[in-house]
């Protein structure tokens, strides 16, 4: 990488460089100062050690000082149609609040999208700290999560047929890792914005720092088994609590995956009748997660939404290609891209459920978008449709705007991204 300076007139320049395995400390640190300054647990310091992709990242620095950090993981995502796709998940982002406000982000995200497409990765990926900060750089609203506290004590589950064939036990978090990380396995290509994990990456999900629980007890995991097989598992807290009526205690889900129905009721079943427990409080779930279906009262479960995954298309022709359409699409993109300008033109996009291609045009346009519209739309759970409504996307060609929102939808139900990075 080469070095370039940033920054405004009279102010000392701030160059890039890539990140030294010496520097991390020093790099890193930056990075939670810019988020506050609160240390990490040990074990998750350590995790994240192991976890940054070095080569990936870099610093800006002001002589010796990092006043600039971020990063980018190699992940592997799931597109509408089940392709695992080489996604930049831009990771660890944070610039020194002595520096903000004069162009170091922008300057790290000039240089960390020029990289990802020299890599050769078509997509860049992404969470974010605050909603308004991406937008300018392409990145669009693509995945969302749902958080719910549902009351227990009044609202019943109704299981499919076949649920009391699971039989359900308590395993250690640590000696099931595996298991549970082959459940989760097969259960990546199963929908949109799902990562395929790399080794070192199963210990994410089962981080438990005392200081981290509130109160609440170790992290608990029951898997559920059919025929002899680990079909799901779920991890959860309970955190009792004791008032002058009785119990009141809540039960804190982390994490729970499973390969079918009946697995996946036996597990919510058993999360809703814990003993001693009035209230399940569950966060980051699926839009479309089955326990809605099943409930006596969805009313009593305070359904919250919130935004998870960004999705930025580096290379709009193979992005666009990597993923299927649900419903024939033959239509002409006139793409806005002013960050990275290689994108910006006409697109013929001709894709049905086996397959597509996307090549620049001189045709005439049939919708006019901007690329970050596009990421939104790219996984499937944001409809073209809900975008031109809000006067973001175009029709220019009546009837091409049907078309490509039916096409764009993703068959496999809301894309969705089980944790952050
Ligand atoms: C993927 C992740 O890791 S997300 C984590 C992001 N990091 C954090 O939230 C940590 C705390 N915040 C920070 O470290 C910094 O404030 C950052 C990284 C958000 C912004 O860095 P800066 O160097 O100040 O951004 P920069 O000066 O390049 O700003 C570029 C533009 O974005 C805007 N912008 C930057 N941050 C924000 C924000 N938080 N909200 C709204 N707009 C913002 C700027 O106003 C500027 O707009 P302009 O081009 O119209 O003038």
């Amino acid at each position: 990488m080469t070095t370039e300076a940033t920054g405004r007139t009279g102010l000392p320049a701030t160059e890039l460089r890539p990140l030294r395995r010496d520097d991390w400390d020093d790099w890193y640190d930056t990075l939670l100062r810019a988020f506050g300054g609160v240390g990490e647990p040990a074990e998750e310091r350590a995790l994240w050690r192991d976890l940054t992709p070095y080569e990936r990242s870099f610093g800006a620095w002001e002589g010796a000082e990092p006043v600039g950090t971020a990063g980018a993981f190699d992940f592997r995502l799931t597109v509408p149609g089940g392709a695992s796709v080489p996604a930049a998940g831009v990771t660890m982002v944070g610039v020194a609040a002595t520096h903000r406000r004069r162009g170091v982000l922008t300057s790290m995200m000039r240089r960390q999208l020029d990289d990802i497409r020299t890599w050769g990765e078509p997509l860049a990926v992404l969470t974010a700290s605050e909603p308004a900060i991406y937008g300018r750089f392409g990145y669009g609203s693509a995945a969302f999560g749902l958080h719910a506290e549902i009351d227990t004590s009044r609202v019943r589950l109704s299981v499919p047929a076949g649920t009391d064939d699971v039989r359900l036990r308590y395993a250690g978090t640590g000696a099931v890792l595996d298991v549970c990380e082959a459940v989760y396995a097969r259960t990546v290509p199963l929908r949109a914005g799902m990562l395929a994990r790399r080794p070192g990456w199963e210990r994410l999900g089962v981080l438990d720092p005392e200081s981290e629980r509130g109160g609440a007890s170790p992290l608990q995991c029951v898997l559920a088994e059919r025929d002899g097989e680990v079909t799901g598992y779920a991890r959860f807290r309970v955190k009792p609590r004791w008032t002058d009526a009785g119990h009141d205690g809540e039960v804190l889900l982390a994490d729970l995956a499973a390969v079918d129905a009946v697995s996946e009721a036996a597990l919510w079943r058993f999360l809703f009748g814990i003993d001693l427990t009035t209230s399940l409080k569950v966060r980051g779930r699926p839009l479309d997660d089955a326990w809605q279906h099943l409930v006596s009262d969805v009313r009593r479960c305070e359904l919250r939404v919130r935004d998870s995954l960004y999705v930025r298309l580096v290379d709009v022709g193979a992005a666009l290609e990597a993923r299927t359409y649900q419903a024939p699409v033959d239509v002409v993109l006139d793409v806005e891209d002013s960050f990275c300008p290689w994108n910006a033109g006409r697109w013929r996009l001709s894709g049905d459920a086996k397959g597509a291609s996307c090549s620049p045009t001189t045709d005439a346009a049939d919708l006019g978008l901007s690329v970050r519209e596009l990421g939104a739309a790219y996984l499937g759970g944001v409809s073209l449709a809900s975008l031109a409504r809000a006067g973001r996307v175009r029709e220019l060609r009546p009837g091409a705007l049907a078309e490509a929102s039916v096409g764009f939808g993703a068959a496999s139900g809301e894309p969705w991204l089980p944790h952050g990075f």
